[in-house]
């Protein structure tokens, strides 16, 4: 039997154009997943390695070959700057996915104006080990083999949304983008609450972090509706109901978290306002 080829199923040639947190976490799993090396390219200002074969260089400075697929990794707010550059040498053939928190597709579409298909893609950090999730919206001028690309790529992350309606992508991006820094403070506030009740605080850190990922990970094995979980942990007359009243309390948790998103969504508009004015 012919042996599996490793290359099979990676696009000819990956172009980051930033490679920071973000970009940086989806490179490390691709390579990890087998991505070869040489089919890499980094472009960053500081010119530092990313991985062992990954070429990295300052500046873009060749017309990007057809079959490449861009990855934007910079921040919102340098779109204007970094497109001027770089625009004129992405033409046809390519597949952009940016991952710029709320820059929308009819505005990456002025910046790159003869690219090809234009995917708008929001993955969050644990994409590193495979446990991410990507959202994915693609506009009308997409062709079926860039949204199959993107789709096959981000799998390799962890679970994959398609958005319909791309006016949902800050909403999006403020639950899962933004989601597991809400969740490492609700990690913190657990430890420093047991260290508030007397328990050595190095412990009550280690306890906070375990129960989390096994809260987490025995939700997503059981398949069973977070809140019918929450009552399987509340025994009849016992303690935890008396802590899920205080969480239930009309001010307490879920206001919380509704006001936590909004917030964070709304700073979607201004991140798409400042991606406009940085030209
Ligand atoms: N951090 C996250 O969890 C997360 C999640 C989803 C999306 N994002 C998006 O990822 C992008 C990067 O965020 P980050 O948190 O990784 O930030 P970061 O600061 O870690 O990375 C930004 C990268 O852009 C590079 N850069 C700066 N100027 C550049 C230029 N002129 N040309 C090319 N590269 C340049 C920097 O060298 C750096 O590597 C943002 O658009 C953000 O909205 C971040
Ligand atoms: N990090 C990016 C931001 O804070 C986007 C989601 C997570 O803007």
């Amino acid at each position: 039997m012919a042996k599996p080829d490793p290359a099979a199923n990676w696009p000819e040639h990956i172009l980051f154009i930033g490679c920071g947190n973000m970009a940086g976490a989806m490179l490390l799993r691709w390579l990890d997943e087998g991505l070869p090396s040489e089919r890499v390219t980094v472009i960053r200002p500081s010119g530092k390695a990313v991985a062992p074969g990954v070429t990295v260089g300052t500046s873009l400075e060749n017309p990007v070959a057809p079959g490449t697929l861009v990855l934007l990794g910079f921040k919102p707010q340098q779109l204007g700057l970094v497109a001027q550059d770089i625009a004129p040498l992405i033409g046809e053939g390519t597949t952009l996915l940016s991952i710029l928190a709320g820059v929308p597709l009819a505005r990456l579409r002025t910046a790159f104006p003869r690219s090809g298909s234009i995917i708008r893609c929001m993955p969050n950090l644990p994409v590193r080990i495979g446990k991410g999730v990507s959202i994915l919206a693609a506009g009308p001028d997409a062709t079926d083999d860039p949204r199959g690309l993107a789709g096959a790529l981000c799998a390799r992350l962890g679970l994959v949304e398609w958005l319909a309606d791309e006016r949902l992508f800050d909403a999006a991006t403020a639950l899962s983008g933004c989601g597991p820094a809400f969740v490492y403070r609700f990690i913190d506030a657990l430890a420093a609450a047991g260290a508030d009740l007397g328990l050595d605080s190095a412990a009550a850190a280690r306890m906070a972090l375990a129960t989390v990922e096994g809260a987490g990970l025995s939700a997503s094995a059981s398949g069973i509706d977070p809140r019918a979980m929450a009552d399987a942990v509340a025994s009849k007359g016992g303690m935890t109901r008396q802590g899920l009243d205080v969480l239930d309390q009309p001010d307490g948790l879920a206001p919380l978290i509704a006001r936590t998103l909004r917030t964070a969504r709304d700073r979607g508009v201004e991140l798409a306002a400042l991606s406009e004015k940085s030209s």
